[in-house]
């Protein structure tokens, strides 16, 4: 029997009520498992939800953000309702959060060293005291620089360090929202083998947020796609891949140049997404769908279940050419 999951998201919903006549529902009726030691991406465009998402997760959310519904629960323990001092004894020990620029998360004016001192203080937990100076090894920096201060490291040493602290109570689960977006090519790709390694090696799970699906087709186990709040499309890596089963997935695929397969016309996803205090009615990607038709706008499609993968779209809803059920009665 499949283990319990570490992470278990349930109907979680987000808003930021920004004075309009409705909020910004950034996160809308999120589900989401993660297992021990697995690699899960978020993948989606812009300003669809995949951060706010993860800051939910992390419980790291500020006014105007609001979970508004949903539980988040992490190793049995449901985040949402827990009190900060408790968070705080769980972040860094089991659960950690690298964002997207370490320059920001990292304090300037202190040396790596005292940062990582200061997040050992932070927690009762004993530390070995030469942790902070392993941890750098393990991302491949010479422990010389936990004297340095955030500026005198590059892009990519300032990422590693990052994680390097995400790793120093050695966690279960690391959140990491787009960790090497600020990089260049070679470095990102060269993080992320070391990201995938230093997984593989430590047990920790991954929740990755990127929207660079070729980045993350190399990495993940599992694939989660995102459009306007929602996930619409749910599966192992390989087989989103392989068999996208939901229009948007399809074309976000197109939009990206594989690595190695022959080369094709890039196709980009024609509009963009929509303003999510008003989506669209029906389902919210049809206003630039290909595969649009008549019943899109009218029913809100539910997550169905088609072959390895779960897929919000009407094509696969029962009754269509494609039938399949909808993953809430077949899970009952
Ligand atoms: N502080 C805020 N106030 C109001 N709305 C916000 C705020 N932050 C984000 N949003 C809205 O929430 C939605 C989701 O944003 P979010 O940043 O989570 O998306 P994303 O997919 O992570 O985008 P990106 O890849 O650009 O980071 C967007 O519509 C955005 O406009």
């Amino acid at each position: 029997m499949p283990s319990r999951p570490i992470l278990e998201v349930r109907d979680l919903t987000v808003e930021y009520d920004t004075g309009g006549d409705r909020p910004v529902v950034a996160v809308d009726a999120v589900d989401l498992d993660v297992h021990a030691g697995e690699f899960v991406g978020v993948v989606g465009e812009s300003g669809c939800g995949k951060s706010t998402l993860l800051f939910a997760i992390a419980q790291l959310l500020s006014p105007p953000a609001a979970i508004t519904s949903g539980d988040v629960r992490f190793q049995g323990q449901n985040l949402v309702a827990m009190s900060e001092k408790k968070l705080a004894a769980l972040r860094w020990r089991d659960f950690s959060v690298v964002m997207q620029s370490a320059m920001n998360a990292l304090n300037p004016v202190t040396s790596i060293g005292t940062q990582f001192r200061d997040a050992i203080m932070a927690h009762d937990e004993p530390v070995a005291d030469d942790r902070p100076a392993e941890v750098l090894r393990l991302v491949g920096i010479d422990p010389i620089h936990l004297r340095s201060y955030p500026h005198q490291l590059s892009g990519g040493m300032r990422q590693r360090a990052m994680i390097a602290m995400a790793l120093l109570f050695t966690p279960d689960l690391i959140i990491m929202d787009e960790p090497t977006s600020a990089l260049d090519v070679v470095a990102q790709r060269s993080l992320m083998v070391q990201i995938k390694e230093l997984q593989q090696q430590l047990g920790f799970a991954v929740v990755f947020v990127t929207h660079d699906m070729s980045l993350i087709s190399h990495f993940s186990d599992q694939l989660v796609v995102m459009y306007a709040g929602q996930v619409v499309e749910l599966g192992a890596t390989r087989a989103v891949f392989d068999h996208p089963a939901h229009p948007y997935s399809k074309g976000l695929l197109d939009a990206f140049p594989s690595i190695r397969g022959p080369k094709v016309p890039l196709i980009g996803i024609p509009g963009s997404p929509p303003d999510l205090a008003h989506p669209p009615s029906g389902c919210r990607f049809n206003p630039r769908c290909p595969e649009v038709f008549a019943d899109c706008p009218k029913i809100e499609p539910e997550l169905y279940q088609v072959g390895a993968v779960q897929a919000r779209c009407l094509l696969h809803a029962p009754g269509a050419a494609t039938a399949a059920e909808p993953v809430q009665e077949a899970r009952s």
